[in-house]
């Protein structure tokens, strides 16, 4: 079943000083319930202004996002908090935990948003927090804890409210290797038990996790790689994809 559809999606910025900037030309792809795409790209190819518009943070120039038959654009500004709050869940580079509350009460924060009782809060977090193995440090705050457990209460809190989709900007980019790979070794995780999630990497190892990968080159997807059976590991396919822009881009020089 089809959750997201994004259709001749287009972005141009209009900077108060200088030129306009295209930032996406024309975006088309679909997402099923329970795929776990990675979106790749050089520097500056449009993939956090996509990110941004999946989210509903940004809007776009042209074209249109449906995510669960809903159309961004026929949501209403003082609706869109908690839409974002139904449907989405994010989780940042840099963790974005609030320093003032402990793991525990970072997690909770969406529940509180959504008026959730507190029994119902409690069973929420303790479940989840021993799936990411934090269940003994939800006391601790931010500050107290190593970036791996941030980043698994950044996890915990986009999954508390069961969102459609997870949206994750370089969700390994602030971490040590041994860290990146628990993270992962999560997300895949939660992939398997149906969530879906979409992540912006420049991280190899990160996106070979992934069953589909985009690749974004001058806002426009340039091509996508798949996984042909469960299991396989997409690492080769991604470095071919790779020197292969490389090359061209020698080529045309
Ligand atoms: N608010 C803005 N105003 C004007 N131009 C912008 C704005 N945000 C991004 N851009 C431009 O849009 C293009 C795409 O930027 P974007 O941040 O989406 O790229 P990116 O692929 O996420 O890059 P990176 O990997 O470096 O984060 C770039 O040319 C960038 O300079």
């Amino acid at each position: 079943m089809e959750i997201l559809n994004v259709q001749n999606v287009k972005k141009v910025y209009k900077p108060r000083l200088g030129a306009k900037v295209e930032a996406l030309v024309d975006i088309n792809f679909t997402v099923k319930k329970g795929e776990y795409i990675a979106i790749m790209g050089e520097s500056g190819s449009g993939k956090t202004t996509l990110l941004n518009i999946l989210a509903s943070l940004d809007d776009v120039t042209e074209g249109e996002v449906m995510l669960e038959g809903v159309n961004y654009q026929s949501i209403k500004n003082e609706e869109l908090a908690a839409f974002r709050r139904k449907h989405l869940g994010f989780v940042f580079q840099d963790f974005n935990l609030l320093d003032q509350f402990n793991l525990k009460d970072n997690i909770f924060l969406p529940l509180v948003l959504a008026n959730k009782s507190v029994k119902e809060m409690n069973e929420k977090v303790k479940q989840i927090a021993v799936t990411l193995g934090i269940d003994h440090v939800l006391d601790k705050y931010p500050y107290e804890v190593s970036g791996g457990q941030q980043q698994r209460a950044a996890v915990a809190r986009a999954l508390i409210t069961s969102p459609s989709l997870i949206l994750a900007d370089e969700p390994t980019g602030a971490l040590d290797s041994r860290s990146a790979n628990e993270l992962l070794d999560l997300l895949g995780k939660f992939h398997q038990s149906g969530q879906t999630i979409i992540m912006v990497t420049h991280s190899v190892c990160a996106a070979s996790k992934a069953s589909r990968v985009l690749f974004i080159k001058d806002g426009k997807i340039i091509s996508e790689i798949r996984k042909s059976y469960k299991g396989e590991d997409l690492t080769q396919k991604i470095f071919d994809m790779q020197s292969s822009a490389v090359a061209k881009r020698i080529h045309n020089e």
